[in-house]
């Protein structure tokens, strides 16, 4: 089983102004309004694909119930903590560019932490546990080292898809897998990544330092997986990027629902970008019959240590 933590939910405000004029006051030419945070994308997306996940994390005030109403018509399982506050909203601005503003996040308490750990106790050997996107400010940044740990103790495979500090603890408690994008695989080393070999080398530093698979997306750019003794580069297809808020969830998804079919490592990847880019050239998440057109058209190289496949 599936289970996707979301510390830090979000209402997704997406707006496109065509016209749009800083300091003026603009109407919006389309909106949508969904729950969102990138675990709960994650569960979003594995569900249209036909693969059922539970849902962790925290939920607060009016906000927090839109989310848990949403998911539940969507027929998702969730089982949220309740915590003090308001769950905040993100705005996703689309003009002939892309803004986002993501809100402040309820104050998290030890005892919600507590009880969230408790849930994670619950999962069996053989289950994934996917943690992703930031963390409440008032959680302290080994929170996903700490959970990784725990699944690692009990035979379960966690993901982790966060930035920063939290990103750089977690990497201490192997994770199955981190997908960082390449301005945070960047952030976390303090360096600029000028080819693909910086890239390459960045991402072993992260296996170096616990990581299995390092999945770095770089937009429209050629994709990399890097593990302890392979370097996988998969094609992007092209196209029109219409929104892509999301993009990197649905990686993830699409990673998952490669390995749940049994795939290898290597298709797994294919899945994931095909997925990704689904979600991009959409206005909504990635769906199967836009994914399948696009999964034959990713080439994969595979490099294992000084030979090329
Ligand atoms: N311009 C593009 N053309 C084709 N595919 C794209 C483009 N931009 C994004 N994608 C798809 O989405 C994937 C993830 O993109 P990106 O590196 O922007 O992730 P991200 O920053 O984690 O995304 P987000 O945080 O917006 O969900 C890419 O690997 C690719 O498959
Ligand atoms: O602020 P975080 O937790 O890093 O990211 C939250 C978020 O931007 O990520 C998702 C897209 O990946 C959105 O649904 C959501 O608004």
């Amino acid at each position: 089983m599936i289970y996707t933590v979301t510390l830090n939910p979000s209402i997704d405000y997406l707006v496109t102004v065509d016209d749009f004029h800083f300091g003026a006051t603009n109407r919006a030419d389309e909106q949508h309004i969904v729950p969102g945070g990138k675990g709960i994308n994650v569960s979003k997306v594995l569900a249209s694909f036909g693969l059922s996940s539970r849902l962790f994390g925290f939920t607060a005030g009016f906000t927090g119930d839109f989310i848990e109403s949403e998911l539940k018509v969507q027929g998702l399982q969730t089982d949220f903590i309740r915590v003090n506050g308001t769950t905040r909203i993100n705005v996703k601005l689309k003009t002939d560019t892309e803004t986002e503003i993501n809100g402040r996040s309820p104050v998290v308490e030890e005892k919600h932490l507590q009880q969230l750990a408790g849930q994670i106790a619950s999962l069996s050997e053989g289950d994934t546990l996917v943690l992703s996107g930031s963390l409440p400010k008032s959680l302290p940044a080994d929170t996903y080292r700490k959970l990784t740990e725990e699944a690692f103790r009990n035979g379960i495979r966690t993901v982790v898809d966060t930035s920063g500090a939290p990103l750089r603890e977690s990497l201490q408690a192997a994770p199955f897998l981190i997908k960082p994008n390449i301005a945070e695989l960047e952030a976390l080393y303090g360096e600029k990544a000028e080819n693909e070999q910086d890239v390459i080398r960045l991402a072993e530093k992260a296996v170096e330092e616990g990581a299995e698979h390092v999945l770095v997306s770089r937009g429209g750019y050629p994709a990399l997986l890097v593990t302890k003794d392979n370097v996988y580069t998969a094609s992007v297809p092209t196209g029109e990027v219409r929104n892509s808020v999301g993009a990197g969830d649905s990686m993830v998804a699409g990673f998952l629902y490669g390995l749940e079919q049994q795939h290898d490592i290597k298709k797994a990847f294919q899945y994931s970008i095909a997925f990704g880019s689904a979600t991009a050239f959409s206005l909504k998440f990635a769906e199967k019959e836009s994914m399948e057109k696009l999964l034959p058209a990713i080439h994969i190289t595979h490099e294992k240590k000084g030979e090329v496949t």
